[in-house]
């Protein structure tokens, strides 16, 4: 294999869903990707599709149903806790159980992985926090305790610890669902240039749309009657964006790049 068919994320056949006793309950299938580290991967679907069941899955957060993960040419399945960590982070939008942790102590666990077993944090470590926190604008909540943080604050915070964590993917379930639109767009920016400047292949499910259209280096469209993966300009071009949504309220204006109101057409 060439260094150009490198893949640091493969996924061929994927069928993804819940499997109780009784039964099993598939929300998408026949699920496959190509992707090369440094990209910036947005996964746009509709409330319910299954952006948060992907991510999970491809994060070992639960298994999958069909298929075969390969996460920088090894099988997802053969990849032990330690290393998946050294590998990827995750950062979901569930709050987390009553912590009385300061956001200093959550954050620097995002060194765990890393850290000897009494987690003791070397000067590298602390220059890691540290800048986690510049990135972030999280500085000033160093001493709060993460229950006394607010919805959008708490979430730049958890970005603060995947950057700590300093993995080459990192993923994230709707980073930006409780940020104000200036917080929007620099967690947007951040990440983009965790890819571009820092090769880091970053993976969001987003319900902010055109701000993806504009940022991303891929997308991810995941629709009712089929999952599509590419290089954004080569999907606006094959007018993929058009199955996104099933809804007359809006359409993809091919022209501008971006959703817009129908009845403005
Ligand atoms: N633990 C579970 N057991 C069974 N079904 C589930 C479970 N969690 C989610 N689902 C179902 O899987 C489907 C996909 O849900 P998922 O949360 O992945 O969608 P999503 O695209 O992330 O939605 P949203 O944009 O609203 O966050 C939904 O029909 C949901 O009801």
């Amino acid at each position: 294999m060439t260094q150009q068919e490198k893949y640091i994320l493969k996924v061929s056949n994927l069928s993804i869903g819940y499997r109780s006793k009784k039964h099993t309950s598939t929300i998408a299938s026949n699920l496959n990707i190509s992707l090369k580290s440094g990209n910036m991967v947005c996964l746009l679907g509709k409330n319910g599709i299954g952006k948060s069941t992907l991510l999970r899955t491809l994060t070992k957060v639960q298994p999958q149903l069909n298929g075969d993960i390969f996460i920088d040419e090894k099988n997802l399945k053969s990849i032990t806790n330690n290393e998946l960590a050294k590998t990827l982070s995750l950062v979901l939008t569930e709050r987390l159980p009553d912590s009385s942790l300061t956001v200093f102590e959550l954050v620097a666990l995002g060194r765990q992985p890393f850290t000897n077993w009494i987690g003791y944090l070397t000067n590298e470590d602390m220059e890691i926090i540290y800048a986690a926190f510049e990135k972030t604008n999280t500085k000033h909540l160093m001493n709060t305790k993460c229950y006394e943080l607010s919805d959008g604050q708490l979430q730049r915070v958890l970005i603060a610890r995947a950057l700590t964590q300093n993995t080459p993917i990192i993923v994230l379930d709707e980073p930006t669902a409780h940020l104000d639109l200036h917080h929007t767009i620099r967690t947007f920016s951040l990440l983009k240039n965790l890819a571009s400047e820092f090769n880091k292949t970053i993976i969001i499910s987003t319900h902010e749309t055109n701000l993806a259209l504009q940022l991303a280096d891929e997308l991810w469209l995941m629709s009712a009657s089929k999952f599509v993966s590419g290089e954004t300009s080569q999907l606006i071009e094959n007018n993929e964006l058009d199955n996104l949504f099933d809804s007359e309220l809006i359409y993809f204006n091919k022209t501008l790049k971006q959703f817009t109101i129908s009845n403005s057409k």
